[in-house]
């Protein structure tokens, strides 16, 4: 759908640079969705792996994310396989609800009430990220925490639309769950993309 190199505003990786690739079409359905433009894939072009990869690397930076859309949609090997020969990092934004292909140096799975995250992929997250957008979403987190991996990092970040009403939730959660992070969209508050 689109491709741009910017900050990682999200998560654990925030304020890095990174190039991103934005893959058209997703049928999860999120109601909050910030990026519905992407839902149907037939509305984008199709771009040629090679050319992806030579866009990636006319930058300084060498992390990549791969997101959408829901990128696991798609078989992701030749594109991840074509960027790690290209000395790239790999990094991914899924929900989850696909089975993980491709080959990954960060994988953040943000599960979503709409359609459930697979059990394998959430094991093999290395970050959870929450998106609160009420405060029964604390509980529905905590049953997605206890199906990550050992090492995985715990985010909580507010729905952009219910940012003022839920962060004071989220500071007090953290607070007295400090196994959990806040994560905010920082992008949106730099004005970048
Ligand atoms: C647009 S999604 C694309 C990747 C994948 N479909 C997913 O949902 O993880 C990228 C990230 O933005 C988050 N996101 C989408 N809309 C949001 C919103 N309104 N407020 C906060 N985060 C949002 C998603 O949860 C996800 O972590
Ligand atoms: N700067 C920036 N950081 C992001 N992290 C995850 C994003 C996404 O839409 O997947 C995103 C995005 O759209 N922009
Ligand atoms: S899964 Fe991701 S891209 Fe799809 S609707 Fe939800 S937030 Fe949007
Ligand atoms: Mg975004």
């Amino acid at each position: 759908m689109e491709q741009f190199y910017t900050i990682q505003g999200e998560g654990y990786n925030t304020g890095r640079a990174a190039y991103f690739v934005r893959l058209g079409g997703c049928d999860v359905g999120c109601v909050w969705c910030d990026v519905k433009e992407s839902w149907d894939a037939d509305k984008h072009p199709r771009v040629a792996i090679p050319d992806i990869v030579a866009s990636a690397t006319a930058h300084a930076g060498r992390n990549v994310v791969i997101t959408g859309g829901e990128p696991l949609m798609y078989n992701l090997g030749p594109l991840t396989q074509a960027l790690h020969a290209a000395g790239c990092q790999n990094w991914i934004e899924t929900s989850g609800a696909y089975p993980l292909s491709g080959e990954w140096d960060w994988i953040c799975v943000s599960p979503k009430k709409f359609k459930a995250p697979l059990p394998e992929t959430l094991r093999q997250a290395h970050e959870l990220k929450i998106i609160v957008f009420n405060k029964s979403d604390f509980a529905w987190a905590e049953e997605h925490a206890a199906q990550v991996g050992p090492g995985c990092r715990l985010y909580l970040q507010p729905e952009w639309s219910k940012s003022l009403q839920m962060m004071p939730l989220i500071v007090e959660y953290v607070k007295d769950n400090p196994r959990w992070q806040v994560s905010l969209q920082t992008h949106k508050y730099l004005d970048i993309p």
